[in-house]
């Protein structure tokens, strides 16, 4: 610190007035107001008269600065760590006066209400060059707006920046202590929220029960987030990409995966889709929008015994998208016979198409009887992916199902007879156009519970009819194997192929199943799984490949919504017409930072003036906008003729407030 020429004495030994208007005696009393906190006094050389005393001006020296900071009455609050600017903390004073004991906790303000009150020297790396300097608290020097926003209450995230050098903790009585050591995991929602924290505290949207959620042993010390969070910063989670270093990204690497992105996309047309001026009923129940799904106009009612039809249609109960099977002609005789379909309801299986509802109607002009079930989009029945039968895919080359492939099916398709069988119930329908090929090797059996309507009175027992199930089983086995919808008619021939195809493993399986019907056995599909364990594990370990996958493809959307948010608030508060076409709205105070930040964000231009497009530079500095980081940036306006640097932390509450003063019904502007 330089020497003012008035060394910062206590008021109270001040002299007043000139040394010379004293007497000699009443000098010596007096400590010198012209020692500098060296020691030194300019003018002793030259006959000064005052107190000179060393002790005595260190101790009044001492008492000056510590009036200025803390005192020995203070707290005792001690910052053991460095300080924000890297300098050392003052050391811990030895002794302490009683009084500090019973003084109330050193209560740090945080952040926010520091900043307003206590500007900091700002420069801006342009001042030496003779342009405009500004403040932090100010456009300019002149006219300067204030950073505080009194009316609106900030989200205070227990955020520390390295000039507080103390932490808060909770001491269990719901108080607040003051400790030496900082810890970055404190939030507001524990300790600040706490009876006498300072500054404005609002719920922290963020926080969730960590403990809880995650093991409260890992996370034992934890009581949310990092702070300052780190948004901005994306972690590479695999399966990563080999042509790559591990801190290389492309901009793929922030989204979905192309084909997959267009997988979810064409599902989401093809469940919209509509079919205007079409003969097919408005309304059949509670059901409107009606859409064909099966191509094929040829009545076949192989089956089921009655031709059947495939909509998909839309709830008006709950909006959802539906398929609607219609068996047309079926006339019920039974009303027990409908009934039979509330078993099914409670079939819940990732490998069969869930039952919904089952009703009579005489919408199509004849007495039909409508199923519902689960609408999954753009999916294929077996026989249309692997037996080239069916209208759309007739042309369509049927290539050999590899063994694992089939395997597979044979997992999900023993997955979903557990799930039957085990409700008392058969599936009745296992042929290849009744299974639907919902995603990639992933299979569910549809058309359950249609026979258990239509042929309620038959006179077979369940075990047969799941001991039938287990036959059906192998005969669509082999029937995919043999990639011909016909083999069965010929058994033989239809097992030489097979067995020339594949393992012998999966051969003796089929042929397990085949036999499921002779009497001397006792097969059951419980019995059927523990014999192919082995291939539900390999079938398992792809299952959880896929969900490593989902959940990395998951991991690079993560920002992304957030980031539509952020962008839909600065959207919302850019350029608002109505406020004077914009003039008194952001021409002025502190929403013109948000506005040249704008530019700043996405208006640069390159050294030849052309637009620089850089995709990496508006993440990177709307994710820092999001997370309120301390890292500043220089702002110039359009017109060169100002420069502000600012933190990206002042940015996000100017962003808040302004977007609070938006949602005000009267529109008042501050
Ligand atoms: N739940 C469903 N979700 C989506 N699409 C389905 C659903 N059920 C059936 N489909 C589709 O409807 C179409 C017709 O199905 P259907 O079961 O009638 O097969 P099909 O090949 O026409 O058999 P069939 O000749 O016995 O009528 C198929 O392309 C199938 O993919």
């Amino acid at each position: 610190m330089a020497s003012s020429g008035k060394p910062p004495l206590d008021d109270s030994r001040r002299t007043t007035g000139s040394p010379k208007m004293k007497t000699r005696e009443n000098a010596k009393e007096t400590l010198c107001r012209n020692v500098t906190i060296y020691g030194r006094c300019r003018y002793e050389d030259k006959g000064c008269a005052f107190n000179h005393d060393p002790q005595k001006l260190n101790a009044a020296h001492q008492a000056d600065s510590n009036k200025k900071r803390f005192n020995v009455d203070s707290p005792s609050f001690t910052p053991s760590l460095l300080s924000g600017n890297g300098t050392s903390a003052p050391k811990k004073s030895t002794t302490i006066s009683p009084k500090a004991a019973s003084a109330a906790p050193f209560q740090p303000r945080v952040a926010a209400s520091r900043m307003a009150s206590d500007p900091e020297p700002w420069t801006s790396p342009l001042t030496g060059k003779g342009s405009n300097a500004s403040t932090p608290t100010g456009r300019q020097e002149a006219g300067t707006p204030d950073w505080t926003v009194a009316d609106v209450q900030e989200f205070v995230p227990g955020i520390f920046d390295g000039s507080h050098v103390a932490s808060l903790q909770g001491n269990g009585n719901g108080a607040i202590t003051a400790t030496a050591g900082f810890d970055p995991f404190v939030t507001a929602s524990t300790p600040l929220s706490a009876a006498g924290a300072v500054g404005p505290v609002s719920a922290n949207p963020y926080a969730h029960d960590t403990a809880a959620a995650m093991g409260g042993a890992f996370f034992a010390n934890q009581t949310g987030f990092q702070q300052p969070v780190q948004y901005h910063l994306y972690a590479p989670i695999g399966p990563h990409n080999q042509n790559t270093l591990g801190y290389q990204r492309n901009v793929h690497d922030l989204f979905l995966p192309n084909d997959f992105r267009e997988e979810l996309q064409k599902k989401a047309a093809a469940t919209l889709q509509t079919l205007p001026n079409t003969q097919l009923p408005a309304q059949v129940d509670y059901f409107h929008s009606l859409v064909p799904l099966d191509l094929s106009h040829q009545k076949n009612a192989a089956t089921f015994g009655y031709p059947s039809w495939v909509y998909k249609a839309q709830s008006s109960k709950d909006g959802n998208f539906y398929v609607l099977r219609r068996l047309e002609g079926f006339r019920l005789t039974n009303e027990k016979a409908i009934r039979s379909v509330q078993a099914w309801k409670r079939v819940c299986n990732g490998s069969v198409v869930t039952v919904h509802d089952a009703f009579t109607s005489r919408s199509f002009q004849d007495s039909s009887l409508i199923f519902v079930t689960d609408y999954h989009p753009l999916s294929k029945t077996l026989a249309e992916q692997h037996l080239g039968t069916g209208a759309r895919f007739q042309s369509r080359h049927t290539s050999h199902i590899p063994e694992q492939v089939l395997w597979g099916y044979m997992t999900q398709i023993a997955n979903a007879l557990k799930a039957i069988h085990s409700n008392g119930l058969a599936a009745r329908v296992l042929e290849p156009s009744k299974v639907l090929l919902t995603g990639k090797n992933r299979i569910r059996l549809n058309s359950c519970a249609i026979l258990d309507v239509v042929q309620f009175d038959t006179q077979r027992t369940l075990v047969d009819l799941q001991r039938q199930d287990l036959v059906n089983f192998g005969q669509l086995i082999v029937t995919l194997g043999s990639n011909s919808p016909n083999v069965m008619h010929n058994p033989t021939k239809a097992m030489e192929h097979f067995t020339r195809a594949y393992t012998p493993q999966m051969k003796n399986s089929v042929y397990w199943l085949l036999g499921a019907l002779q009497k001397d056995q006792e097969r059951g599909i419980d019995t059927f799984i523990v014999g192919i364990s082995s291939q539900l594990m390999s079938t398992f370990d792809s299952a959880l490949h896929l969900d490593d996958q989902l959940t990395s493809d998951l991991s690079r959307e993560l920002e992304n919504g957030r980031l539509v948010r952020l962008m839909t608030k600065l959207n919302l508060i850019n350029e608002r017409p109505e406020y004077e076409h914009d003039r008194q709205w952001s021409e002025s105070g502190e929403r013109y930072y948000l506005k040249i930040f704008r530019d700043y964000v996405f208006h640069q231009v390159d050294a030849q003036g052309d637009p620089a497009v850089d995709l990496g530079h508006i993440l990177s500095c709307l994710n820092k906008l999001d997370a309120g980081s301390d890292e500043k940036v220089t702002l110039i306006s359009r017109d060169e003729q100002s420069c502000f640097i600012v933190s990206y932390k002042e940015l996000k509450k100017t962003l808040e407030s302004s977007f609070q003063a938006l949602m005000k019904p009267a529109r008042r502007l501050h």
